[in-house]
């Protein structure tokens, strides 16, 4: 069956694999059909080959002409079989095709073969979106779209899966031991298996390996060419030795092949050696800056010792294979983006890699798809990056998918201007990564999975997810093309050099010892928590001096800017505005040719007509270097949080009222025992839910008075303090209501809601001292809150788009029946314990609805939420399946705007003035201002399913919330 498949595959699809150049599927059809003794055509096998050394060695070594396996007509098994198998090789062979498609291959994307193919490529694109990002990301992303809805796509990728094995590259020894170099010298046994034609072009590369090795024993470097002025220099001829026989004929040799020259290294000082080899044929020379022989002088970190070449980075930057886990616990650590915003003052972004505030770069986050030379020098202490976003993205909006090209960054935008005046302004900037950043040295998922079996939280599934590195300084900004999958088939982008922050100690991830956070009294010198405030001259817009940097300089003859000699082989001007802008020089020449030829000449730029831009760009050593100064960082300067609750203590902080419900109080905490960063979950202390260490958090008792302020509620008219925004609400009924009890006389105010949509009640007290029930039930839920009695804590959501789970919020509390909408089951405690507060409250509701509606009605659940300054709850509505008609929610504390807007599907039609489909552009329909012992009632099912709704409280306050839920209709049951 198998054959038959490949068969199909190979009738239908080769032309167009072929055409294409489909880098995915060619070394799968070859591997597969090697296996089942199919002839492979020897254009597809030659490709491949010489695309991967290795698959051609891992073919070999199975034996081409073995039988058929797995031939039991059970399709699946034997791909998965053969996957299983043959995963290294495929893997392997795809971290080089992704790394080294043309931007001609990039921008076509994938074949796609009917029925079982289409699994292959499926998975391969998984595979290529979490390895390769920008270049493969858009393509793989609408392959993996579709693979998602296939059951086989799970268990395919299971034997991909990044968590299953170790994730992208593999220890030179595991590659070096599918060659076998000295056991099987690759010369004769490729020339013995191939045809003449792969004979010749696999002898090319072996002839060529002894280069590398003999000039690592001290053979001098090659001539440089001499005469700066060279106007062109011919790509050199490369002699091929006769193979069997056949005559030899000059190769030239291609950029893409000098990478795969340094993949058939087969030692790891042989590939050490290959880094640092002279330029190329045909590559331009920088005649006045001449490459050190010896750039090996770059340190490299033990963790970098094996790493195989891959192809598209800068040798001087591949990423470790087969990262360890991470041997020591990071000082700072966050498993989820919000506990990295709320917890971590230097990054507070919970989109994008960039965090800025008063328009300088705070944070910034190295994530998955690094762009081509991005990289990790000197242990880390330099790190280069791309910033600025604009990158390849996919958004959903009302069911469609957008998928949305990269495109240029400017230096006008947001991030990008943040990044260049931090620059300017010296200033240091907190460098976070996360567990996709493939430059660091260690794994942090591995280290996760070791740290879960340490500590206490057995289902931590996403621990280590963020890592704070430390300060940095940006040294270098510089701007140059990157490949994309957009209509030029390139973007413009900034990279960033960042450098350690002298004034810290070393990086903890060099350290041997289990860094102690605490101690670490060098990077946690004493002072405030919050970054200080920086002042930025805006006058000063040093921003077009950013190419005049430390390093030695050229100027380009179109443009007359000076550009750094980044790269090792070839400098270019690196203006984006100029039109030779990242071009070789062979293309700067045509243009200087039209125009001022001799201009060209005597500006010594090396010449290259034939050649484009090499891929392969290794960074000059020159340009790797230290800057000595490139900013001080100031003394009090801490990258660990400082404690919350202490310097609330102290009265640190402008907002702190000590009451303990202040802004800075719903700030995260840093644990010092494990390096957790977490959010402030807990209403009464912080704890972090890694290994349980708490801190208390000083609470005053809120009385209405303490709260009572003077209401600036903008459109809302205070005396009536509701505003009706579609005018299709009448205005409201007004009754007013005899007093029952020691409460007195209560308002009522009833909107009714257009299309027989429901009725909104506010029940009010005539005058606000006389609320003494409300008082009294505020004091109860803030004692029980802070004894334990009644354990308020924000709840994860349940859809949302930020990494790990996200928390409401707000502090919230169940009793009665599961409430789905917050915290289901898990957030839910029966009437037999519940606390008094909520009885009271529950109590007060149903008298209220009697006095005043004539209503009995029996409430089953009710949600208590607390909210400290700040915080809020977003547009919702209780759709609740089982939900009876009537809500009622009694406000306690400070007052709060309820504003109700209708659902979009409920908008009136388009004309009237009224409609908008982005929910930025919904028009609200009424708000209503909610006052310490207040209720609200929804009236009728067609509220929540009409309208929708959000209450933003002017400061502490505390509501509960009354429904009846019925259960069998809900699907929860109380645990
Ligand atoms: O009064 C409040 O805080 C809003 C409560 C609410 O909307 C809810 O619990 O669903
Ligand atoms: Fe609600």
């Amino acid at each position: 069956m198998i054959a038959g498949f490949v068969r199909r595959i190979h009738d239908q699809s080769l032309t167009a694999l072929a055409v294409t150049g489909s880098h995915l599927i060619e070394p799968l059809l070859v591997t597969v059909m090697a296996n089942n003794d199919i002839p492979i055509p020897s254009d597809l096998l030659d490709r491949s080959l010489l695309e991967s050394g290795l698959l051609k060695q891992f073919l070999e070594s199975r034996g081409r002409g073995r039988g058929r396996r797995g031939n039991d007509g059970d399709l699946d098994t034997t791909v998965n079989a053969i996957l299983k198998d043959h995963r290294r090789a495929l893997r392997t062979w795809l971290e080089y095709a992704f790394a080294s498609r043309s931007e001609e291959d990039a921008k076509k994307g994938f074949v796609l073969d009917k029925n079982h193919a289409r699994l292959f490529v499926e998975t391969f694109a998984a595979l290529a979106d979490a390895t390769f990002g920008n270049d493969s990301r858009k393509a793989a992303i609408k392959v993996v779209d579709e693979a998602r809805k296939r059951k086989h796509f799970e268990q395919l990728h299971h034997y991909l899966d990044p968590r299953v094995h170790p994730k992208l590259y593999y220890p030179v020894e595991q590659c070096v031991s599918l060659q076998t170099p000295s056991a099987q010298p690759p010369k004769r046994k490729a020339t013995a298996s191939l045809d003449d034609r792969r004979a010749k072009r696999v002898q090319v590369e072996v002839e060529e390996l002894p280069a590398v090795e003999k000039r690592k024993r001290g053979r001098p470097p090659k001539q440089k060419p001499a005469g700066a002025s060279q106007v062109k220099q011919e790509p050199v001829p490369v002699p091929v030795p006769p193979a069997k026989g056949k005559p030899g004929r000059p190769r030239k040799v291609k950029m893409e092949d000098v990478s795969l020259l340094s993949m058939e290294v087969t030692s790891t000082t042989a590939l050490e050696a290959s880094m640092v080899d002279e330029p190329p044929s045909g590559i331009p020379t920088a005649p006045a800056l001449a490459v050190k022989d010896e750039a090996t002088e770059i340190p490299l970190h033990a963790g970098f010792k094996n790493q195989v070449h891959v192809m598209g980075l800068p040798a001087n930057c591949t990423p470790p294979l087969n990262r360890q886990p991470c041997p020591m616990q990071p000082p700072l650590w966050a498993e989820s983006r919000q506990e990295l915003c709320e917890a971590f003052p230097w990054f507070r972004s919970y989109q994008g890699g960039v965090y800025f505030s008063n328009e300088l770069a705070k944070g910034y986050l190295l994530s998955k798809h690094a762009s081509l030379r991005d990289g990790w020098f000197h242990d880390g202490k330099l790190i280069i990056s791309h910033g600025g976003g604009k990158a390849a993205s996919v958004t959903q909006a009302q069911g469609t998918t957008k998928h949305n090209a990269a495109s240029d960054q400017k230096e006008g935008d947001k991030s990008v201007r943040a990044l260049l005046k931090t620059h300017f302004a010296k200033e240091p900037i907190a460098l976070v990564i996360d567990d996709h950043y493939i430059h660091f040295p260690y794994s942090l998922a591995a280290a996760r999975r070791q740290n879960v079996a340490q500590h206490l939280e057995p289902d931590n599934q996403n621990g280590f997810t963020y890592v704070i590195l430390g300060f940095y300084f940006i040294k270098d900004v510089w701007t140059e093309y990157q490949p994309a999958e957009n209509d030029g088939g390139k973007v413009v982008r900034y990279k960033f050099a960042f450098q350690w922050c002298a004034g810290q100690d070393d990086p903890w991830w060099l350290s041997n010892t289990k860094p102690n956070p605490i101690a670490d009294s060098a990077i946690v010198s004493q002072g405030r928590s919050r970054p200080r405030p920086i002042k930025v001259d805006k006058t000063q817009d040093r921003s077009s001096e950013i190419l005049i940097l430390h390093r030695p300089v050229q100027q380009c003859m179109l443009c007359g800017k000076a550009s750094p000699q980044v790269y090792a082989h070839v400098w270019m001007c690196l203006d984006s505005s100029c039109p030779a802008f990242f071009h070789s020089s062979g293309q700067l020449q045509d243009m200087q040719q039209e125009n001022n030829a001799e201009q060209f000449v005597n500006n010594r730029l090396t010449v290259d007509v034939s050649k484009p831009i090499p891929r392969m760009l290794n960074y000059h050593p020159d340009f790797l270097a230290s800057v000595p100064d490139p900013g001080s960082i100031p003394k009090h300067l801490r990258i660990i949080p400082g404690n919350p609750a202490k310097d609330m203590v102290r009265g640190k902080t402008e907002t702190d009222d000590g009451t303990g419900t202040a802004t800075e109080f719903t700030r995260g905490f840093h644990c010092r025992a494990c390096g957790r960063l977490s959010c402030r979950w807990l209403w009464r202390c912080w704890s972090c839910p890694t290994c349980g260490q708490e801190l208390r958090s000083p609470m005053r008792m809120q009385g209405v008075r303490d709260l009572w302020r003077e209401l600036n509620l903008g459109t809302v008219d205070s005396p009536r303090m509701w505003s009706i925004e579609d005018q299709r609400i009448s205005l409201p009924y007004v009754s007013i209501i005899p007093a029952q009890d020691g409460d007195g006389a209560l308002r009522r105010e009833t909107f009714i809601l257009p299309d027989n949509a429901g009725r909104i009640h506010r029940i009010s007290h005539l005058r606000r001292q006389s609320a003494k029930r409300a008082d009294s039930i505020l004091a109860l839920y803030q004692e029980e809150a802070q004894s334990g009695a009644l354990e308020f804590r924000r709840w994860p959501m349940r859809a949302h788009k930020c990494r790990g789970k996200l928390l409401t919020n707000y502090f919230s509390h169940n009793c009665g029946k599961p409430y789905n909408y917050v915290g289901g089951a898990d957030n839910t405690v029966d009437w037999d314990v519940a606390p008094q507060a909520v009885i009271q409250a529950r109590e007060l509701l149903h008298e209220r609805l009697k006095h005043v509606l004539d209503e009995t009605y029996e409430f089953n659940e009710v949600l208590s939420a607390a909210y400290m300054e700040d915080q809020s709850m977003a547009f919702h509505s209780d759709a609740e399946d089982g939900l009876g008609p009537i809500v009622a929610g009694l406000s306690l504390g400070s007052p709060a705007k309820m504003i109700f807007r209708l659902h979009r599907k409920h908008l009136p039609t388009p004309g009237d003035g009224n409609t908008g489909k982005k929910a930025s552009l919904r028009p609200n329909s009424l708000t209503i201002v909610l006052n310490h012992g207040d209720i609200c009632i929804m009236d009728g099912a067609r509220v929540q399913e009409c309208y929708e709704h959000t209450v933003v409280p002017e400061g502490f306050r505390i509501a509960a919330t009354a429904r009846q839920i019925d259960v069998a209709k809900n699907g929860l049951k109380l645990k």
